[in-house]
């Protein structure tokens, strides 16, 4: 059964039964206060299955929730199980990167995953990459926003410069060149390729592929994994580079999006393969409320479906690389703008971005006859001692405006 979450500002409390009964009978008639973000949001979320954005609490909440007489064992306990159910909701759309590590039950322990616990083994350390930078990503973003509190971020978006139309240049640059548009990435380096380049110049790279007529940027701010930062997206942005930029980044929680638009980016990356369909939901609005586009990042049959199923994506990538394998196959994208799928995007006039592994020509007019408009490129333009004329290779004629 689903339960209408109403409407709510930073800091009001959101009545626990409304998001789920099994943690209301467990509890009382307590409210939690939504944590992440003070965004309004009306939406439809089922009673089941809450999420991570809606009903994590700070501990005092819950304690105070709990009209102060909880044992902090009680709040470990709550808190558990609000994780708990995160992992179900996202099992059950098909989800198999968790969030985090999965943690042993608190102490005297006795609730509704206690069966579950019993039976199944749990492994605790990553399955694969996108898991593994996930867990990480999580623990990242806890550190940053203690050094950048959220209140602090609305300000400084309050005062940003307006973001420029990633959508629009996309499609422009198709119109103009009659090839899908370019997101030409800033990439030092990544999980599957190791270094890309040595000697690498972000503002240079960047005003050399938008000489070579990139309609777009992607700036990977990941420095673990792929040797990127914010950095590099504020210096491209206060160098005077026209391309909008997509901030390439893993973003779980929606601080995130405030951190990225207050660093210069035009769009944001969600990758439907680490979120469930209500966080994209949440995600995209947010990210329409500050001005940015999404790139919502698919990879299979069954994660185009979930996207397909979400209100307001104009901007669909299709990821020809496995981030839990990294195979690449640009087949892929074929695969999935095959039959009912390719009909609703061409219906809804959505752009689909076709990603990864594109290195010729001939690639290019492969994803282009498969219906893609716009194409997310990087090691095969960002490896070119000039990435301009990397570009011209890579379409097989010069596309910039000359
Ligand atoms: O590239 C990786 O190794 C990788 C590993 C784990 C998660 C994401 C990863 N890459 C992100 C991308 O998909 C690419 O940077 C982007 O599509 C450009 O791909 P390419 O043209 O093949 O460099």
């Amino acid at each position: 059964m689903d339960a209408l979450v109403p409407v709510q500002s930073a800091g009001q409390r959101l009545p626990l039964r409304l998001v789920s009964p099994s943690l209301h009978r467990c509890i009382g008639s307590v409210s939690i206060r939504r944590s992440v973000s003070g965004f309004a949001m009306d939406t439809r979320i089922s009673s089941r299955s809450p999420s991570q954005f809606t009903i994590r609490s700070q501990q005092s909440d819950l304690k105070e929730s709990l009209g102060g007489v909880a044992s902090s064992s009680d709040v470990r306990i709550k808190e558990w199980e609000v994780d708990m159910y995160q992992n179900e909701l996202a099992i059950s759309q098909g989800i198999r990167i968790r969030r985090k590590p999965p943690s042993k039950a608190p102490l005297g322990y006795s609730g509704p995953f206690e069966l579950r616990l019993l039976n199944g083994q749990v492994a605790d350390s990553p399955s694969n990459i996108l898991e593994e930078i996930t867990w990480f990503k999580d623990q990242e973003v806890s550190r940053m926003k203690e050094l950048n509190p959220l209140e602090a971020l609305k300000k400084a978006v309050e005062n940003a410069p307006p973001t420029r139309d990633f959508v629009g240049a996309l499609r422009m640059a198709h119109q103009r060149t009659g090839f899908p548009g370019l997101i030409a990435e800033v990439k030092k380096a990544s999980p599957s390729r190791g270094i890309l380049k040595e000697n690498f110049d972000p503002v240079e790279i960047a005003q050399a592929y938008e000489r070579g007529g990139a309609a777009c940027l992607s700036v990977l701010t990941d420095q673990k994994y792929f040797k990127g930062g914010f950095e590099n997206l504020e210096a491209i942005r206060s160098a005077g580079v026209k391309c909008p930029l997509l901030c390439k980044e893993f973003v779980v929680d929606p601080w995130q999006i405030y951190y990225a638009r207050s660093k210069g980016a035009d769009a944001v990356l969600l990758i439907a393969a680490i979120l469930t369909d209500l966080e994209i939901t949440y995600l995209l609005k947010l990210s329409k409320k500050l001005g940015l586009a999404a790139l919502v990042e698919v990879h299979d049959e069954r994660e185009m479906g979930r996207v397909l199923g979400i209100e307001g994506i104009e901007l669909v990538g299709i990821n020809n690389r496995s981030l839990e394998t990294f195979k690449v196959d640009i087949s892929n994208t074929k695969k999935l703008l095959e039959g009912e799928h390719g009909r609703q995007i061409r219906e809804k006039d959505m752009i689909v971005v076709g990603e990864s592994g594109l290195f010729t020509p001939d690639d290019i007019a492969y994803v282009q006859a498969a219906g893609v408009k716009a194409v997310l490129v990087g090691e095969s333009i960002v490896k070119q001692n000039d990435p301009e004329k990397g570009i011209a290779g890579l379409f097989g004629r010069n596309i910039s405006q000359t």
